[in-house]
């Protein structure tokens, strides 16, 4: 397979090792603000930037008529607009805030637990999200996902990084020197604390899962989740 790389940062570097590991090719590589590029014979397109650019270069391949998976994090607001996109021009789209097995499998566990414990107002719920100091945005993506799953199935109805209202989930974003990901949802009560947390050991388990989603897109048309991937109900 022929991929293009739309940013060649930590994750970009990290996917293309796996990729070429897995006898594909890396036929593009863009690192900075060039948008004279075009996407030769490429297959798949996978984008990890910057938040300003993302959605020109999600556009770009779309444009292309080249199927592109996103992780970059922090253009959510325009998600819709490209969505639209895609689909006015027939294309192949897939966002995750988080590639990993590990994240999707505890996206499940996060949900059920939300399910479960919406009926018991005596606890409040909190998110933490640990990252490294060069990350632009915070909230994390994945921080965001798994709150907007709390929201869905409880009386909550937004998040913020502020002191929270009653019907608000706090999100402590913290920014430590080298921690590529720690997510930890508490659910507490006067007497006690429920927890459930998911820790990357590197990026390893972030690429690999953009790998495996881009071979998996690489054929088909539309707008895809890791939940199709992974194939979890
Ligand atoms: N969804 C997931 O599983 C994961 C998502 N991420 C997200 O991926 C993004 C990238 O993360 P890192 O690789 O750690 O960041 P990074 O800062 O190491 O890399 C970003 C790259 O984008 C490049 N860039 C700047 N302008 C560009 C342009 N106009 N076109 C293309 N590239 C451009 C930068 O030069 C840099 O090489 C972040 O938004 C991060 O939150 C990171 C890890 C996992
Ligand atoms: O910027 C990062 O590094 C990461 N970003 C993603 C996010 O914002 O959730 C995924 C992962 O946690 C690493």
């Amino acid at each position: 397979m022929k991929i293009a790389l739309l940013g060649y940062g930590r994750m970009g570097k990290s996917i293309e090792a796996i990729a070429v590991n897995r006898s594909h090719n890396i036929v593009l590589k863009i690192s900075d603000a060039d948008s004279n590029y075009d996407f030769a014979d490429a297959d798949v397109a996978i984008d990890f930037s910057i938040p300003s650019v993302a959605v020109a270069n999600i556009k770009k391949a779309l444009d292309a008529g080249v199927p592109v998976i996103s992780g970059t994090t922090g253009w959510l607001d325009h998600y819709d607009d490209v969505i639209d996109y895609c689909r006015a021009k027939e294309g192949t789209f897939l966002y995750a805030s988080n590639f990993s097995l590990g994240v999707n499998l505890f996206f499940e566990l996060n949900k059920k637990l939300s399910e479960l414990m919406s009926g018991f107002s005596e606890y409040t719920t909190e998110i933490e999200e640990i990252h490294h100091t060069q990350k632009l945005d915070a909230p994390s993506g994945t921080a965001i996902t798994l709150a907007e799953q709390i929201i869905e199935h409880t009386d909550y109805s937004n998040w913020t990084l502020d002191a929270p209202k009653a019907t608000e989930i706090q999100i402590d974003a913290k920014r430590i020197e080298g921690i590529p990901g720690t997510h930890e949802v508490t659910y507490n009560s006067e007497v006690d604390a429920i927890s459930i947390k998911h820790t990357a050991h590197s990026r390893q388990g972030f690429a690999m899962g953009a790998v495996i989603a881009a071979e998996w897109i690489k054929d088909k048309k539309g707008i895809f989740s890791m939940k199709d991937v992974l194939n979890i109900d």
